[in-house]
């Protein structure tokens, strides 16, 4: 069965729910385009229409699309073939103009995107079609190619501009759907459009009517941060409310152990917080273990370990603090960029499964870490991972090194047609035997990731 958020993506501008005067801007400036524009800049939460609105513009204005990752290596040698010099105003398909999307330009900070940043400024400059940049923090852009663009906020979605549109596709779909489950799955998105159509799709499996109770949405969940974890473990809340939240918030548990650990300070009695203590050191034992095995189910052990023990250890006296991110991080830039590497590999991913982060992260990752492990050269280039981000599941320097290094020769490698696939030929670890025939064979039409 399709997926619902592809299936239901908007084709055309006016389909777009919600963000009118970001759509009105956009048809402007597409209307007006000529040589020197300054490329747009959409950006906005996840899930409420950036690349959908990007590819309904070229479809609107019957402009062919070029869609890249700001943050892929290959990008600027391509954008440079397509946008810069070589480009003329008439293509082959006699499609007048082709849009740039490039997305994820708020993504550069791996090491191999440090040059990134200045050569899509000199690509901006020099181009010669419509370019779009979309990225989710704009405060995450170079402020060199912040200053070349136009921004465009893309908002959360209200949830009662979202309720028509879910009625649509229940329609659709031949699907009844009660008036207060729709309201229910709009205003527990959180502004998410994507998240929406998803809850909606989950509710209807196997039902041909669909009424409240059918709905799960995760209201609290999609709200929850760890600023709600810190002070539910403070003032005692229950466990199960703990163990919930903790899974809610975005953060993985080594980070949350880090934040718990962080604000121990707000406990005046030693010997409690000695236990506290205590209870986070074990679970960073588990969060240790869970990474050397690379068996992500042992999170749930770590997370009950620094949620229930550090609540029974503080005596439910509550926070009168402000909550305090890590003082460490301060010192240690490394544990950002461990988190920023996270961040954008829980983003690429949500992104390539269509799946939201929480999902990939409770129910796939030891999956996809087992995937990246087995044909790691393949997963870069189907993900757009970067070095960092290969090794947050590889662990192994060396190994990412091998891998990387093999992805430059095979972009280096002359293509003999565009359309032949590249073989691609995995890099097996050094302590273990080649993988198996079939496993190399190059799979030119299925992707790795299409059986999710
Ligand atoms: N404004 C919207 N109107 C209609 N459908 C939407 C809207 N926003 C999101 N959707 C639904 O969610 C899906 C994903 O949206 P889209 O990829 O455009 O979001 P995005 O803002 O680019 O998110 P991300 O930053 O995660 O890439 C779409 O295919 C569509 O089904």
């Amino acid at each position: 069965m399709q997926d619902w958020t592809e299936k239901y993506r908007p084709q055309s501008l006016q389909e777009i729910v919600g963000n009118g005067p970001a759509v009105r801007q956009i048809y402007e400036w597409a209307r007006s385009w000529r040589r020197g524009s300054p490329p747009l800049i959409f950006y906005g939460k996840p899930g409420v229409g950036k690349t959908s609105a990007a590819h309904a513009l070229a479809r609107d204005m019957a402009w062919e699309i070029v869609e890249l990752n700001a943050s892929d290596q290959r990008t600027k040698a391509i954008i440079e073939r397509v946008a810069g010099t070589s480009s003329t105003t008439t293509s082959l398909s006699g499609a007048e103009r082709k849009l740039i999307i490039l997305d994820e330009a708020d993504n550069l900070h791996g090491t191999a995107d440090r040059g990134g940043a200045r050569a899509i400024m000199e690509i901006i400059k020099n181009a010669r079609q419509p370019i779009v940049l979309i990225a989710n923090d704009i405060y995450g852009l170079a402020k060199e190619i912040k200053a070349l663009g136009e921004p465009v906020l893309f908002r959360a979605i209200q949830a009662r501009s979202m309720v028509p549109r879910l009625r649509e596709i229940c329609r659709d779909e031949g699907l009844a759907c009660s008036p207060e489950a729709l309201t229910s799955i709009a205003e527990s998105a959180g502004g998410d459009m994507r998240s929406a159509v998803n809850m909606l799709y989950a509710a209807a499996i196997g039902r041909e009517d669909v009424g409240e109770a059918d709905v799960h949405t995760n209201q609290k969940d999609l709200r929850a941060t760890i600023f709600d974890l810190i002070a539910a473990i403070f003032s005692g809340k229950p466990d199960a409310d703990l163990i919930r939240l903790s899974r809610a918030v975005e953060d993985t548990p080594d980070t949350i152990v880090q934040w718990i650990e962080g604000n121990l300070h707000v406990l005046r009695d030693p010997e409690r917080t000695a236990r506290a203590y205590a209870a986070v050191s074990r679970a960073d034992e588990w969060v240790g273990l869970t990474y050397r095995r690379q068996y992500y189910a042992l999170w749930k052990y770590a997370g009950a370990m620094m949620t229930i023990g550090v609540k029974e250890a503080a005596g439910g006296s509550g926070i009168h603090e402000r909550i305090m991110p890590p003082a460490r991080w301060k010192r240690m830039g490394g544990a950002r960029k461990q988190k920023a590497v996270r961040t954008s590999v829980m983003q690429k991913l949500s992104r390539k499964l269509d799946l939201p982060q929480h999902t990939i992260r409770e129910e796939y990752l030891t999956l996809i870490t087992l995937l990246v492990e087995e044909r790691p050269l393949e997963c870069v280039r189907e993900i757009g991972l970067d070095a960092d981000e290969l090794n947050f599941f590889l662990h192994d320097k060396e190994r990412v090194k091998t891998v990387m290094k093999a992805l430059k020769d095979l972009q280096k490698a002359p293509k003999k047609k565009e359309e032949k696939p590249v073989e691609i030929e995995e890099v097996p670890r050094a302590e273990e035997p080649p993988v198996r025939e079939e496993r190399q064979t190059p799979r030119s039409q299925a992707t790795l990731f299409d059986s999710f």
